[in-house]
């Protein structure tokens, strides 16, 4: 008896990558992300409200160079989902959803937040 190969469900390995289901893939990320970094922010509040000692360490720990790394990212994440959620919103009236559109809102979405960004950056780290 010939045994036939079933149809298969799409699934990750076949899919064909586009940036439209990259950056859904990186709101949801993005939105997780920023449930880490809001506790880092509390832990931040928490310390200075403890007392100074208790506010150097954690000012050691977020100014070291991983410190400063995760606070980058938490930016980049925050940054990139706020824009996310504004993509939606302009679809919400029924703008941006032709080929096309799509394909450049979301690399809109992808290149405004590493720009917006090292904007922040540069002007409330780097150069403050
Ligand atoms: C610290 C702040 C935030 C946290 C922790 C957060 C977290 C999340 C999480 C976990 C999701 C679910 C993702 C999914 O299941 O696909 C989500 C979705 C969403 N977020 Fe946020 N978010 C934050 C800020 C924002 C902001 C500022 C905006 C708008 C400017 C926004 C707009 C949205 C939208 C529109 C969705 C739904 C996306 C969809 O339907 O696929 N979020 N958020």
């Amino acid at each position: 008896m010939t045994v036939r190969s079933r149809p298969l469900s799409p699934h990750l390995q076949i899919y064909r990558w586009t940036i439209t289901m990259a950056m859904s893939i990186v709101h949801r990320a993005t939105g997780i992300a920023n449930y880490a970094g809001t506790v880092l922010l509390v832990v931040w509040l928490g310390a200075a409200a403890s007392g100074q000692e208790a506010l150097n360490v954690v000012n050691d720990i977020y100014g070291s160079w991983f410190g400063q790394l995760v606070l980058f990212g938490f930016t980049w994440s925050l940054i990139h989902h706020m824009l996310g959620g504004i993509r939606h919103f302009i679809w919400d009236f029924i703008i941006g959803m032709e080929p096309g559109q799509r394909e450049a809102l979301a690399w809109a979405n992808l290149i405004a937040s590493i720009v917006l960004t090292l904007l922040v950056w540069t002007v409330f780290v780097w150069m403050a």
